[in-house]
């Protein structure tokens, strides 16, 4: 059986008869050569067919492909795995196992190409091509821009793929000339790291690294994987690289999984000083050529350690024998779109099992879900229970803000703040502000008719940006301008309320108008580089305040940070979502957890209307214990995770009446098809209406996910597609959501 994993829309395997000269020489993984409709096509082998098709004369496989290195055989079936535990199709998990550069380099043309500006005078050129061929004198001019040389998958992401055309002509004309690439794009050739001398490790770090070394050393069917809960600034990220060291020794592979956002230079520095080039990098902020020759150096064994973001555990590594998941509560390890929704989390301990590979994951604020596993015994539990050098955790004061109200404080800070402040900057030490908005008001309404203005694509309050004075949509980026007058009622009574970062950086440089203030949030970082480069001037003392949103939360160590401040703790706290808590408490002891990781101690100043929820006051206390013993009982009582397992089905389109029918009759098919867990639902969901599209959903619950899986994908394919009242509906499913808006 093969399957063509380029072609996107196609999510069917194929299946072909093995001719005699290739008998016995097939393994899953490997590339081969298929016809295909008149035409060849590059294919993988996955494996025998369960059932080959009837009636259909089969032909047969044409080749193999020897010079392409294949999937490791392992890696095919995670990918089984992933697609029926998170019930998508088998071809779409494949996809993971390739980047899309790997799919569009390898497999259709084997090489990469690069093109090479070969015009003497571009400037003339590109001006007298500007009228008549705006496109091609485009080109020209970025071929300049960029040295005169490109990838063609370089050029196609800058300038669209619609630019091959005006490629065609300026290869025929001479304008360009065509080449393959030799040498690797080293994404840190500028960049030189001083090797570093390990650190001595502390006790408990030894203590810590002493139960790893067990568990790698064990039997494989004995091994347990390991839940390091160390407080923040305990040492984590040490700890790792020492756990990489020794499986190193032993011959094989490392996976190392952090956060996107935490995926910074001072982190993967950290890497580059202990393991030189032998460390391959995985993330977004890569060019499609990078993350490409990255892959490469993976799978052709060029390096022992890959250190990347989610996708990261799909790499392509044989003979892997530590995974690590660094903040493994976050949210971002979980795959939102395209399908399959995975967590990688999960994947990584299947990964684990399959490869007889350790999982160790980390955290100060270890996923429910972990802990429990760790107190259920499945999970051997390593606490690290101090910061290093005995440094102190900061105390954490929560600020009452009615209170603020009543004393007659309208500010977004409360005098505690504002005093902490004044002390930080006048001792010229460095503060961290963190809101959980971003823009300058969260939201604009009408005080006549208590109205806010609503997206019109998403039941979604829109928030105001100061920097280009517009209204803008989150969640689908629609825009609009301030009204003058209230678009329900015709009232021009409108106020502003509410505030986003935007609206924190103004007033701190309206209090202090020397301090040097940088905001980090989605909008000032949209440019490749943004990022790092707030966060160098930041450690270079460059910046006095830096205000952000949960970007700033986790990962930074800078210790010149004495103050940190929470502006807002309820903007997470009143999701109706039942992590909400979790999710607060995560966020306030991540974000408090930056302060004071220097010489001089630290403290944390917590904003909030709701000083008593018991998420906040654990938080300040630094107390997970507390934090854990509480919210397990909710779940318990609440049979929600880790007691049990839901399956989210969202059921959107256009047509609201449509997409109510349909929900219906998705409840009637579980229900009637034999569902054997809980259905809960259907209803409108609490984003009813995103992108023009209204949506309604069901939340299905139950103690077995596998068995939960297999039962939806049973009743579906029973009712043969006949549930959908209208083909402009579609069914979006995620098991094990991580949240259910
Ligand atoms: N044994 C050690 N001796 C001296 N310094 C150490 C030692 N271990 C770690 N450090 C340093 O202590 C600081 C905090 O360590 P690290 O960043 O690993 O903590 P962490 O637990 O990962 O923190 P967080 O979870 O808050 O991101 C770092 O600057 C690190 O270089
Ligand atoms: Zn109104
Ligand atoms: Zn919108």
């Amino acid at each position: 059986m093969a399957v063509d994993v380029t072609a996107e829309g196609t999510d069917k395997l194929f299946t072909y008869l093995v001719p005699r000269s290739l008998a016995g020489r097939l393994t899953p993984g490997q590339w081969v050569r298929v016809p295909f409709g008149g035409r060849r096509l590059v294919g993988l082998y996955v494996g025998p067919a369960e059932r080959p098709p009837e009636g259909v004369a089969l032909k047969e496989i044409a080749g193999l492909l020897p010079d392409i290195p294949p999937i490791p055989a392992p890696l095919v079936q995670l990918a089984r795995w992933t697609a029926d535990r998170y019930l998508s199709t088998f071809p779409a998990a494949l996809r993971l196992l390739l980047p899309t550069e790997a799919r569009r380099q390898e497999v259709r043309t084997l090489t990469i190409t690069n093109y090479r500006l070969n015009v003497d005078d571009v400037e003339a050129l590109v001006s007298e091509l500007r009228r008549r061929a705006p496109r091609q004198a485009e080109l020209l001019a970025y071929m300049a821009r960029v040295g005169g040389e490109a990838e063609r998958a370089q050029v196609l992401a800058d300038l669209g793929e619609s630019i091959a055309g005006p490629i065609r002509v300026a290869l025929e004309k001479g304008w360009l000339t065509a080449g393959r690439v030799a040498r690797r794009r080293d994404p840190f050739a500028d960049e030189h790291v001083e090797p570093a001398p390990p650190p001595v490790l502390t006790p408990e770090q030894e203590q810590a690294l002493a139960s790893i070394r067990q568990e790698l050393i064990a039997p494989p069917a004995f091994r347990q994987p390991v839940l390091v809960h160390g407080v923040t600034g305990s040492g984590k990220t040490e700890l790792y690289l020492r756990a990489i060291a020794l499986v190193r020794e032993m011959g094989k592979n490392a996976i190392c999984l952090v956060p996107e956002i935490s995926l910074t230079p001072q982190m993967i520095q950290r890497f580059r000083a202990r393991f030189g080039g032998d460390v391959a990098v995985l993330h977004s902020a890569l060019s499609a050529g990078e993350r490409f020759d990255e892959w490469q150096r993976i799978r052709r064994g060029e390096v022992s350690i890959v250190v990347g973001a989610r996708s990261a555990v799909f790499a392509p590594f044989e003979n892997v024998g530590l995974i690590i998941i660094d903040e493994e509560h976050e949210q971002s390890y979980k795959q939102e779109a395209p399908p399959p929704a995975y967590h990688a989390r999960e994947v990584a301990a299947e990964r684990a099992r399959l490869e007889g590979a350790l999982l160790v994951l980390g955290s100060a604020t270890p996923a429910l879900e972990s802990f429990h596993l760790a107190q259920t015994g499945v999970y051997r539990l390593v606490s690290l229970g101090h910061r290093i050098d005995n440094r102190p955790l900061p105390p954490v004061t929560l600020v009452d803000m009615r209170e603020e109200l009543r004393a007659g404080n309208r500010s977004i800070f409360s005098r505690a703040l504002v005093e902490a402040l004044d002390q930080t900057l006048s001792a010229r030490e460095q503060a961290i502000l963190f809101l959980n908005r971003r823009g300058y008001n969260t939201f604009i309404m009408c005080r006549s008719c208590g109205e806010a203005i609503q997206c019109v694509h998403c039941a979604v309050a829109l928030t105001y940006h100061l920097g280009d004075d517009h209204l803008a949509c989150h969640y689908c980026g629609y825009t609009a301008p301030v009204p003058l007058v209230c678009p329900s009622c015709g009232s021009d009574k409108i106020r502003h309320l509410g505030a986003g970062t935007e609206r924190v950086e103004q007033e701190l440089q309206r209090l202090y108008p020397h301090v040097r203030v940088a905001r980090m949030d989605v909008d000032t970082t949209r440019r490749k580089g943004a990022h790092a480069a707030i966060l160098k001037r930041f450690a270079d003392h460059e910046v006095d305040v830096l205000v952000g949103t949960q970007m700033i939360t986790k990962g930074l160590d800078f210790p010149g940070v004495t103050l940190v401040g929470v502006v807002l703790a309820d903007t997470s706290l009143n999701l109706p979502d039942f992590r909400a808590a979790e999710r607060t408490f995560q966020l306030v002891t991540q974000v408090a957890g930056r302060a004071g990781r220097g010489d001089r101690p630290g403290r944390v100043i917590v904003q909030t209307y709701q000083p008593d929820h018991a998420a906040l006051q654990a938080a300040a206390e630094h107390d997970y214990h507390r934090f854990f013993a509480e919210e397990i009982r909710f779940r318990q009582e609440l049979d929600y995770p880790p007691f049990a397992h839901m399956i989210h089905l969202v059921i959107s389109g256009e047509d609201e009446a449509a997409v109510a029918a349909t929900a219906q009759n998705v409840h009637r098919v579980l229900a009637e098809g034999g569902f054997g867990g809980q259905i809960l639902g259907p209803a409108p969901a609490p984003l009813a209406k995103l992108r023009g599209k209204y949506r309604y959903h069901l939340v299905l619950k139950g103690p077995d996910v596998r068995a939960m899986a297999a039962e939806v994908k049973a009743c579906f394919a029973a009712a043969r597609g006949k549930w959908r009242a209208s083909r402009s509906v579609s069914l979006s499913v995620d098991v094990d959501p991580v949240s259910i808006l």
